[in-house]
């Protein structure tokens, strides 16, 4: 194959690139690079796979580093697929590459597009002339994810990229770490797979487990947590975590129980089981048994493991109850609370600044419990963890979830480690418990396996039962429904660009959601509160509607009322056009 320098590749070259590879005789509809990446149906993929392998690769060679790229749809229906991008730093692509990427990706002559390519990359700053550089691909479990691999390590290998590295099926954030590691000082040498990942993540847990009191002997067994893995990835990585927990702490003291683990031929990733459906539904995953399984603990995860929820379930038919990404940030600042009242150094003048991220998704109780609790600021950001990672980076120990399950906490590390001369003499256990905690969480994604032991960790530090934690605060009543809309419907709909909690146009939209919410709070009179907002969804040709009210009654009639209002919108635009 081909491989091109890349400076002034000539035209032959070029056109060796993509001789034999897509777009062929039917150009895909344009592919924006949405909330999570590209994603689509996976047969009108391959064009835009070989050409993020192409893009990885430039960047790879540009910044002498490992890229990253995961093949998967998360959350989507199996026969969608899509890729994310990995930086260097380990975290998403960095947004002001993104358009550049889509631009390349969607181009209709190819070799014009990869020559824009290559200058915008070559203008980028950077290591003047590159030279080594590694794209390491990773892939969920979907059928279409091998082929679609295929066609990202070809198109990664014309940009001459000094390796490729293929990790087959890893969980997203599994990704996300080892191109962060591999960029790491001293990785030189060192072998690049997923034995990392559960080293660093089993022996951060296993650090703290140590550093609490000990239980009383002998040590109660563990109570059993039973793990939904969506039928996805997440499911492969169950029992490696386990093992490594036995060989780290004798007796483990975790008890992990796998179900929805997609060995079954009547299994389907996502359906009816996964974190999204969970939370969005409310209900139980297939094979919870609710009389069977009444009050134990139990965790979704989603399809390429980078969400997660807990829930319990209520005993009656599929009702549950839902420990959601809002409540995980919820449970996490209060034990970070206590850690650092233990330290008692909050007041002083000299304590760690605490944030928390929430999108306009997350439940209005839970913004008012984290808004009481001291020393705390919550912000609220648009949808999409990018946008809460970057917020969440501004402070000392940033927590971020979004109420889907998909968050993580950020540390900066440099401020933990001035803090270690400052509580000498005062509970030094108490300081290295806080860092082993804070040291258990993936600082570059939302993982729900991090995230489980984290939970995990939380519950037995504060000796909080799952009923202790899911009554940290009631939820109002909340109802999140779907439109679905073309494309250039849903490009009409501009949500406000820094929290999305109202459309900035169609102004008459708008109109009509305000309306709704206050008449709904006229009726009922003091007291009674009332939220609702429309966004387009950047995953699904969607258009999503999310409502809260004091009553259920109310919720539901209001969700109703403007769900008719948005497939009148879609009419009437549909309408307009065929004029
Ligand atoms: C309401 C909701 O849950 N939206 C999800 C969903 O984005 P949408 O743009 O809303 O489709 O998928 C994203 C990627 O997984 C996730 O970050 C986000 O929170
Ligand atoms: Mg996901």
């Amino acid at each position: 194959m081909t491989s091109i320098a890349m400076h002034h590749p000539s035209d032959a070259d070029l056109q060796a690139a993509f001789s034999g590879h897509p777009p062929s005789s039917s150009p895909p509809p344009p592919l924006p690079y949405g909330t999570a990446g590209f994603r689509a149906n996976s047969a009108v993929l391959l064009h835009a796979m070989h050409r993020c392998g192409i893009f990885a690769a430039l960047r790879a060679v540009k910044t002498n580093q490992t890229v990253g790229a995961m093949v998967t749809a998360s959350h989507n229906v199996e026969p969608d697929n899509g890729i994310k991008l990995v930086d260097p730093t380990g975290g998403m692509l960095e947004q002001s590459m993104e358009p550049i990427l889509t631009e390349f990706v969607n181009a209709d002559d190819a070799v014009q597009g990869l020559r824009r390519l290559l200058e915008k990359i070559e203008a980028q700053p950077g290591v003047a002339n590159g030279g080594g550089g590694r794209v390491v691909v990773g892939q969920d479990t979907r059928q279409s994810s091998e082929r679609l691999v295929k066609a990202v390590k070809d198109g990664a290998q014309l940009m001459g990229v000094e390796s490729i590295v293929d990790l087959g099926e890893v969980t997203t954030p599994q990704l996300h770490f080892i191109v962060q590691q591999c960029n790491a000082a001293g990785a030189e040498g060192r072998r690049i797979g997923e034995s990392v990942y559960f080293e660093h993540f089993g022996g951060a847990f296993a650090r703290f487990w140590s550093l609490l009191p000990p239980s009383p002997s002998p040590a109660p067994a563990p109570s059993s947590l039973y793990v939904d893995a969506a039928n996805g990835v997440g499911a492969l990585k169950i029992a490696p975590l386990g093992e490594h927990l036995s060989a780290t702490l004798s007796p483990s003291p975790l008890s992990l129980s796998l179900l929805n683990d997609g060995t079954q031929p009547t299994d389907q990733l996502n359906e009816e089981c996964g974190a999204e459906y969970v939370q969005k539904m409310q209900r139980l995953p297939r094979g919870f048994d609710a009389a069977e399984m009444v009050g134990k603990r139990c965790c979704s995860m989603d399809g390429d493991a980078d969400r997660l929820v807990y829930f319990s379930p209520g005993g009656e038919s599929d009702h549950l109850i839902l420990c959601d990404g809002d409540k995980m940030a919820a449970l996490y600042c209060t034990a970070i609370q206590r850690m650092l009242a233990e330290i008692d150094l909050q007041d002083k003048g000299k304590g760690l600044r605490v944030g928390v991220v929430q999108t306009a998704y997350a439940n209005g109780a839970s913004t008012a419990f984290l808004d009481q609790l001291p020393h705390v600021d919550v912000r609220c950001v648009k949808t999409g963890v990018k946008h809460l990672h970057r917020a969440a980076e501004e402070y000392d120990v940033g927590v971020y979830f979004e109420a889907n399950g998909h968050g993580t906490v950020l540390v900066k590390r440099e401020r933990l480690g001035e803090w270690a001369s400052v509580v000498e003499g005062r509970d030094e256990r108490a300081y290295e418990r806080l860092v082993a905690f804070l040291g258990i969480f993936n600082q570059t994604t939302g993982d729900a396996l991090a995230d489980l032991l984290a939970t995990e960790a939380a519950l037995k530090y504060l000796n909080m039962s799952f009923a202790d934690w899911a009554a940290l605060y009631t939820e109002l009543p909340c109802r999140q429904t779907k439109v679905a809309l073309p494309r250039w419907v849903l490009n009409r709909l501009q949500p406000h660009p820094e929290h999305e909690k109202t459309l900035t146009q169609p102004t008459e939209l708008q109109a009509s959601v305000d309306t709704a919410v206050s008449s709904l709070i006229a009726q009922h009179g003091d007291g009674y509160s009332a939220r609702a907002f429309i966004r387009p969804s950047g995953t699904e040709d969607v258009c999503r509607l999310y409502v809260e009210a004091t009553t259920a009654e109310g919720a539901d009639r209001l969700s109703d009322e403007l769900k008719a209002k948005i497939s009148q919108f879609g009419a009437q635009m549909a309408k307009s056009v065929m004029k």
